[in-house]
């Protein structure tokens, strides 16, 4: 039987990022909704509480994935998404960052980082996630975090977008956002340059693309539970904020 070719490397990125242009989160309403001003108080404040279960996990996948690659190269490229986002020991890091996005928008930050209130439909798709790059192929690994290319757009729609409608906005509330405009980028190269490079025959394409299109879903979900629980019908599921607890 003829195998299949592979796509070539401009073939195969398009198809990548016709993925994102059809799938990626910027295009969910809640976005809209946040960026332009029209979320209230208390759905910020849920979008901030449910985000900050994926950015609790997001160092937790990359030391999960770095456990497997026998790669020392890899391992060194690699190893900054983790201090990205723990920092050190007294201070910086995309986590605290997140905190005082929270501080700002009126909650306790402690309540924020106990991970209480986010919803089990949160839960379930970011621990997906986890669990995607703890069991797949690395190959697959890599793509799945590829939804960064996609990123800094909406971090920079979203940075003006706050600021030009929310008193709480200000450059400390957002500096979150601000630094991943900085580090995104060389972690997008650096993972689609080992895709592009890795995925040589038409099945990896495929479950590099297939990897893709699962992590698209990973964000979309979320996003999906958001708006069922806090914008319509706003059905707050059982153990999930309810607007009034953890403020500061
Ligand atoms: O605000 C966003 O829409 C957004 C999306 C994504 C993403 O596409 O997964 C990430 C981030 N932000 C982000 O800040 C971040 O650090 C990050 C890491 C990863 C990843 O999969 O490793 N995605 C994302």
């Amino acid at each position: 039987m003829l195998s299949r070719p592979p796509l070539d490397r401009e073939s195969f990125e398009a198809r990548l990022r016709a993925i994102g242009a059809a799938r990626y989160h910027d295009r969910h309403p809640f976005h809209a909704l946040l960026h332009g001003g029209q979320a209230s108080a208390d759905q910020v404040r849920a979008w901030v509480i449910n985000r900050w279960y994926y950015q609790s996990r997001i160092p937790m996948k990359d030391a999960a994935f770095m456990s497997r690659v026998t790669d020392p190269a890899l391992r060194r490229a690699w190893r900054s998404r983790i201090e990205d986002h723990d920092g050190g020991l007294d201070e910086g890091g995309g986590l605290r960052r997140w905190l005082r996005l929270a501080e700002a928008v009126g909650l306790d930050p402690g309540y924020v980082a106990s991970g209480a209130g986010v919803m089990p439909a949160t839960r379930f798709a970011v621990d997906a996630y986890v669990r995607f790059v703890r069991d797949m192929p690395l190959l697959d690994a890599v793509a799945s975090s590829l939804t960064e290319m996609f990123a800094p757009k909406i971090h920079a729609e979203r940075i003006e977008g706050l600021l030009q409608h929310y008193d709480f906005a200000d450059e400390t509330a957002l500096s979150y956002f601000r630094t991943r405009l900085a580090e995104a980028p060389r972690d997008v190269a650096f993972g689609l340059r080992h895709v592009l490079d890795h995925a040589d025959t038409a099945e990896k394409q495929d479950a590099a693309a297939d990897a893709l299109t699962f992590k698209t879903d990973v964000l979309w979900a979320q996003l999906d539970a958001l708006w069922s629980g806090y914008v319509e019908p706003g059905r707050i599921p059982p153990g999930a904020w309810q607007p009034g607890e953890g403020l500061r």
